[in-house]
């Protein structure tokens, strides 16, 4: 079987599955491989539980030939898979990536979109080498546009994403510090997230960005359209209003005029919002529209949520963290007005070298404003010099937040994936 003749299967049955666990009647499973399981293994109870067709890549396991297909590799099966699909749909592609705010970016921008538009988007976070070619492929042939966020933490993986989604049009949140392990420097950040510009450059696409920064003006040099987003001198422009701990957007663009109250924590969700404000407004959305459907967008998953607590107001952020998000963060803290601001803020990872003097500058950062109180968890916090206290674990900052009697206070709760600093409102 060839992927003419896979997507022949598919079209009849356009559901793929990876994991038995889930599996419906009808799917067609791709059993991939992972650091637990050879989903190879999986196949047959795949077929014995309704799949129409398992893809397989060891021979050992083609038990039930004319119901399998044997390739070289799933993944790559899979990833071609979607290509064919790709191919087949005429219709604008947005690609979203960056360094910080890709999800929430994808979510407004897709909620905007979904408004007007059969609109298919990334669920969650699945951005990544499996995550990509499954979204792809569960857009439906009647689908009017689609929106694929885009994850990396080393070079070439972004280029090798448009490679399979074909966007044409793109949006780069942001270059910041992250992942600095695999893309071993921030100029490795920007090449890396470059390559979506550069694909759009070389296929005559339209990016969207945030003229307050200059690096992704300089970077976009050499693309057809740019439309910017932003305070001023842009395509689309609009105001933040962070002075409480929920951001409103007063925008200021002739067309969609008027005041957003969102759901997001911090000014650093500006640009988030005016680039779905922008995409709205680009494909023509009305204004109000755009506004309503912004408002009424919830950020979950300890992505920047306000969460009541009594009197007191926790600022979970505990999704993930990396130095530019971190100060980001602790920059809008500092900004929101309240009594009394505690900070309890995790470790963060993956940052090679830098590791260290990154979590120094961060205190170094922390120290320039009063707090009534910082608890500094885990990871490389052990290595700084500092006047906070600081616990090894979410577990112990939790037990030593039990213990304050705290009223009227603000608490931003903030750190890298793996240190689960949720756990400390637990
Ligand atoms: C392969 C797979 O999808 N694994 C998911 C699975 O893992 P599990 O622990 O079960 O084991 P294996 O992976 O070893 O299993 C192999 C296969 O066997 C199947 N199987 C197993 C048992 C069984 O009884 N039946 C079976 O069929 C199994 O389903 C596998 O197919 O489950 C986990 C829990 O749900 C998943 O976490 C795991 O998912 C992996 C990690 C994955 O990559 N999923 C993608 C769909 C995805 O997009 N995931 C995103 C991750 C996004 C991310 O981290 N982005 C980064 C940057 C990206 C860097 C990139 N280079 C990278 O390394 O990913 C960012 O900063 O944005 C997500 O989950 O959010
Ligand atoms: N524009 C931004 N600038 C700085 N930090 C941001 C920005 N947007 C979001 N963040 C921070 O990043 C956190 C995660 O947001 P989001 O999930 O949208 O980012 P992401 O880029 O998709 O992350 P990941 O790559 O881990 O999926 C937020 O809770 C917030 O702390
Ligand atoms: C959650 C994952 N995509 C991520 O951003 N990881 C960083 C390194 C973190 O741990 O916060």
């Amino acid at each position: 079987m060839n992927i003419a003749q896979l997507y022949e299967v598919y079209r009849n049955h356009p559901s793929i599955q990876t994991d038995t666990r889930q599996l419906k009647q009808g799917d067609i499973f791709f059993a991939l491989k992972g650091p637990n399981f050879n989903g190879n293994a999986y196949a047959a109870a795949a077929l014995e539980a309704g799949a129409v067709l398992a893809v397989i890549d060891e021979a050992e396991y083609n038990t039930q030939p004319e119901r399998m297909m044997l390739t070289t590799d799933v993944l790559s099966t899979l990833q071609q898979l979607a290509l064919h699909h790709r191919k087949q749909l005429k219709i604008p592609f947005l690609a979203i990536t960056g360094t910080n705010g890709k999800t929430t970016t994808k979510e407004l921008v897709s909620t905007v979109l979904a408004a007007e538009f059969k609109t298919t988007a990334t669920i969650g976070n699945l951005n990544n080498h499996i995550g990509v070619p499954l979204t792809i492929l569960r857009i439906p042939a009647d689908a009017e546009i689609a929106v694929i966020e885009m994850g990396a933490n080393h070079e070439h993986e972004i280029e090798a994403y448009c490679k399979i989604a074909l966007p044409t049009h793109g949006i780069i949140t942001n270059i910041g510090k992250a992942h600095l392990e695999g893309f071993g420097s921030p100029e490795g950040v920007r090449r890396a997230k470059g390559e979506l510009y550069d694909f759009l450059r070389a296929n005559e696409g339209t990016v969207f960005l945030c003229n307050e920064y200059p690096y992704l003006l300089e970077m976009s040099k050499g693309i057809p359209q740019v439309i910017t987003y932003g305070q001023k001198d842009a395509t689309y422009t609009g105001d933040p209003i962070a002075d409480t701990a929920l951001l409103s957007v007063k925008v200021t663009s002739n067309e969609a005029t008027g005041l957003i109250p969102t759901q997001l924590v911090g000014a650093y969700n500006f640009p988030n919002v005016m680039a779905a404000v922008a995409v709205g407004l680009y494909f023509n959305i009305p204004g109000e529209t755009i506004r309503e459907a912004i408002a009424g967008y919830v950020p979950s998953n300890n992505r920047s949520q306000v969460i009541k607590q009594g009197t007191n107001t926790v600022i979970m952020d505990a999704y993930n963290a990396n130095p530019s998000s971190m100060k980001a963060a602790i920059e809008n803290f500092a900004g929101i007005e309240a009594a009394q601001k505690v900070l309890l803020l995790g470790g963060m990872m993956e940052l090679g070298p830098d590791s260290v003097d990154e979590h120094q500058a961060l205190v170094d950062l922390l120290q320039r404003t009063h707090w009534h109180a910082v608890v500094l968890v885990g990871g490389d916090f052990s290595k700084v010099k500092h006047p906070y206290i600081y616990m090894e674990t979410a577990a112990a900052a939790a037990e030593w937040l039990r213990h304050q009697e705290f009223t009227d206070t603000y608490i931003l709760i903030k750190g890298s994936r793996s240190m689960g600093m949720e756990k400390v409102i637990q």
